[in-house]
């Protein structure tokens, strides 16, 4: 299916790994039979079960786990901050248990998904530290009266998930949803309902109230059900833009806040003074972690025309060394799309971008990986969020032009440039129209700061301080310290 033919050898890493709520995990052998929703604190198998979904493993298109969706969740609010500095330190204990499910799963490398479990117990502890500064204002006001603020919670938030990173995805929203003291429901994707689990029992073992943090599987259905709840206060969403926009409007009409983490089809500015090994590497990075389907990624690279030859031919050198194959393989660093649809539909623009353009390396099988040089903007390729392994290169003259052409987009996600001049950098960015940008850089994640995107790409934001707003309510309390002055 969407591997070549034949078992992989167990890694070392696999060899090492206990048999416990999996039987076995190598390429071939993982599979998971514990019920896959989680509510009240333990692993159960729904009453209100709406029908049985599949989860592959995207290396050979092995079933993995057969679960129930569900409609039900069973949440309680406890007013105790729970103890996310636990639930950081079991993660990192059980890091590559957690990668290894992760990899299986979701196809990218056992070497990208420890750096996603990396970020994801760094988002708790982060949030950890943060819950205990959390304060309001005091506010002095005539006559000794004085006004204060508090954050409060919000209540039951509702974190609905992409395929691309299963864990992380559910760290970030639960983390800061729980530092504020709410209750979680967290639906994974249906093609990605496993690693959930694994940070729902953590929490648990943390000692996270039961109820608190609930996992709820299903897909569109469920996903309506969850941001239709009246008990719902907040749904907090990473996915596609045609998604995105159907959950704003179910949560406008219960006047319902929402954060939109959504697509993108961000430029890369790479001009002709830059390091041109680190702008190579930062292209790479642009485009090719998690086979690409990262919603970030800087898929429009724009080459300054002086450096076009000379950066192409580094890249395609550079991406033919990057090792695809059985992503438990510790020298992997490029598995499998996530499932044969989504291979086809990236084929499928392969093929359009082959007609207009210079295209090369690419692998049949499951596995491709591709640039396009000479792209043109009109392009389909450089248009449309692809969602793969796909670089477009286009070349450009001046500044004001690649900015005029790099900002011809409805997305507004990400936005990267490399240059050794330290004034052009900063001018550059600031006119990008992008919520996330990198200078000299691409995809780092560090949780310390905000992530989320400008115009269709979305909005609110995920990790850094900011988050803290999005995930609590302001109240505001007037204390009158004199006689009430009465206007009767
Ligand atoms: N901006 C970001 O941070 C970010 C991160 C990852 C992925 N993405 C984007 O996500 C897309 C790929 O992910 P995908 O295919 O899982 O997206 P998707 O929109 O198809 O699905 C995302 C989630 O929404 C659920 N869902 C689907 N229809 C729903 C509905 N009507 N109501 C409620 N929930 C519904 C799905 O079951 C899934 O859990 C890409 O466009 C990518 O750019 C964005
Ligand atoms: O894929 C896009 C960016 C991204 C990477 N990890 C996460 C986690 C949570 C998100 O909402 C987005 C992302």
């Amino acid at each position: 299916m969407f591997l070549r033919a034949g078992r992989a050898a167990l890694s070392p890493l696999v060899r090492s790994l206990q048999p416990s709520p999996v039987a076995a995990m190598s390429t071939g052998t993982f599979v998971v039979s514990q019920p896959l929703n989680y509510r009240g604190g333990a692993r159960v198998e729904p009453a209100d079960a709406s029908g049985t979904e599949k989860a592959f493993e995207p290396a050979t298109g092995r079933v993995i786990a057969t679960f129930t969706s569900a409609f039900k969740y069973g949440v309680k609010l406890h007013g105790a901050l729970p103890n996310l500095l636990e639930g950081c330190r079991i993660i990192r204990d059980r890091e590559d248990e957690i990668a290894a499910v992760e990899c299986i799963n979701n196809g990218k490398s056992i070497f990208e998904a420890r750096l996603d479990i990396d970020t994801s117990w760094q988002c708790l502890e982060y949030y950890a530290g943060l819950a205990a500064s959390m304060a309001g204002e005091h506010i002095q006001l005539p006559g000794g009266s004085f006004g204060y603020t508090r954050r409060e919670p919000l209540g039951v938030c509702v974190g609905i998930g992409a395929w691309n990173y299963p864990f992380q995805i559910a760290s970030w929203k639960s983390a800061p949803a729980l530092a504020c003291g709410n209750a979680m429901v967290f639906k994974p994707s249906p093609f990605t309902p496993v690693s959930a689990l694994l940070l729902a029992e953590i929490y648990t073992e943390a000692g996270v109230p039961p109820g608190l943090f609930n996992v709820v599987q299903g897909g569109a259905a469920t996903g309506q059900f969850l941001c239709q709840h009246h008990d719902v206060a907040k749904v907090s969403f990473t996915g596609s833009v045609p998604t995105g926009m159907k959950i704003m409007e179910m949560s406008a009409k219960g006047i319902k806040p929402v954060t939109l983490e959504l697509g993108g089809k961000s430029p890369l500015i790479i001009f002709s003074d830059c390091d041109m090994n680190n702008a190579v590497k930062g292209a790479l990075m642009a485009n090719f972690l998690t086979q690409g389907q990262v919603c970030c990624n800087g898929t429009r690279v724009f080459v300054q025309k002086e450096i076009l030859d000379k950066f192409t031919e580094e890249v395609v050198k550079q991406t033919q060394r990057i090792k695809i194959g059985d992503p438990l393989l510790e020298d992997t660093r490029m598995g499998p799309l996530i499932n044969r649809p989504h291979l086809e539909r990236v084929l499928g623009f392969v093929k359009v971008a082959k007609d207009g353009a210079h295209c090369g390396p690419s692998y049949s099988g499951g596995f491709i990986l591709m640039f396009a040089a000479n792209c043109r903007d009109d392009m389909t390729c450089v248009k449309e969020e692809i969602f793969g392994p796909v670089m477009s290169i286009l070349s450009f003259d001046t500044e004001a032009e690649v900015l005029e052409r790099a900002n011809d987009t409805t997305f507004g996600l990400a936005a990267g440039v490399f240059t050794r001049d330290i004034q052009r950098a900063h001018r550059v960015v600031a006119e990008l129209q992008a919520g996330t940008c990198f200078i000299n850089n691409y995809n780092v994640s560090p949780v310390e700061l905000p992530f989320g995107g400008y115009k269709k790409s979305g909005f609110g934001r995920e990790n850094g301080r900011v988050t803290i707003e999005y995930y609590s309510q302001l109240k505001t309390v007037c204390v009158e310290m004199g006689d009430v002055e009465s206007a009767f």
